[in-house]
């Protein structure tokens, strides 16, 4: 690895916003009805930044892989059934060594995108030690998402796309396979997340629940249908 991406300060970290705001706010420039804090984990070099940065600025960072140092985060404002939602995007190093730092911020997220990398069996196999991490350290009813990334790369795939259903259903857990480079189901993936969120906050007794597989699987059939990602 030939350079390490920036950190943040314990300082800089306390500036996130409060889970379940529900009030119009407003920044510099960008306005939302409700804020919530994702965080990315996996192993390192499994995509977690590169998933983001496609997310938030519609590009793919190839090049030199440079890992993430300690965590970091950007935000990005979805509409979610006409509400504004501003998800945190909480991006933390996949390296061991940075595991007590990265822990610290489990409990503050509402929803955790757990990634591993098709072609790396072994970040595969490292989920289920990620899963009782999340257990250990995260709030009881966050949001968990299991995502196979670098989908592009079929030629060197290592984890069969059942497997990464089978495990998935084991945990009760959405799953999709995405790609940081062709871009395909990031989106889908981070709009799941943010509208089982928003549903969640808003929900009124009487309304039926969101059903987040059931919102996966529509979407994916209407790309399917129409050729989009
Ligand atoms: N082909 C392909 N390469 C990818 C994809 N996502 C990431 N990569 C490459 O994989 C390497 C690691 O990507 P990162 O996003 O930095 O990995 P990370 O999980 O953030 O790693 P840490 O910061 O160490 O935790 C880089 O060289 C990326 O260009 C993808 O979807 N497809």
């Amino acid at each position: 690895m030939s350079a390490r991406k920036t950190s943040l300060t314990d300082k800089q970290s306390k500036n996130g916003t409060s889970k379940y705001v529900l009030e119009r706010c407003a920044s510099i420039n960008e306005y939302y009805d409700v804020a919530f804090k994702v965080m990315l984990l996996g192993d390192s070099s499994v995509g977690k930044t590169c998933v983001l940065v496609r997310f938030k600025d519609g590009a793919f960072l190839g090049g030199n892989f440079i890992a993430t140092v300690g965590i970091d985060f950007r935000n990005k404002v979805v509409d979610v059934d006409n509400l504004k939602v501003k998800l945190q995007i909480w991006d933390t190093a996949g390296q061991e060594r940075f595991r007590s730092v990265t822990h610290a911020y489990y409990r503050d997220a509402q929803a955790l995108l757990l990634l591993y990398d098709i072609t790396s069996k072994a970040s595969f196999d490292n989920i289920r030690a990620w899963l009782t991490e999340i257990h250990e350290y995260a709030q009881k009813d966050v949001v968990i998402m299991l995502l196979g990334n670098k989908a592009d790369m079929a030629a060197e795939r290592a984890v069969k796309k059942e497997e990464g259903e089978r495990l998935a259903k084991e945990y009760g857990v959405p799953f999709m396979e995405t790609s940081a480079k062709s871009g395909v189901n990031v989106e889908l993936a981070f709009l799941a997340v943010a509208k089982e969120l928003k549903h969640r906050t808003t929900q009124q007794p009487n309304e039926p629940k969101f059903q987040i597989h059931e919102y996966i699987e529509s979407q994916r059939q209407k790309s399917a249908c129409c050729g989009l990602k």
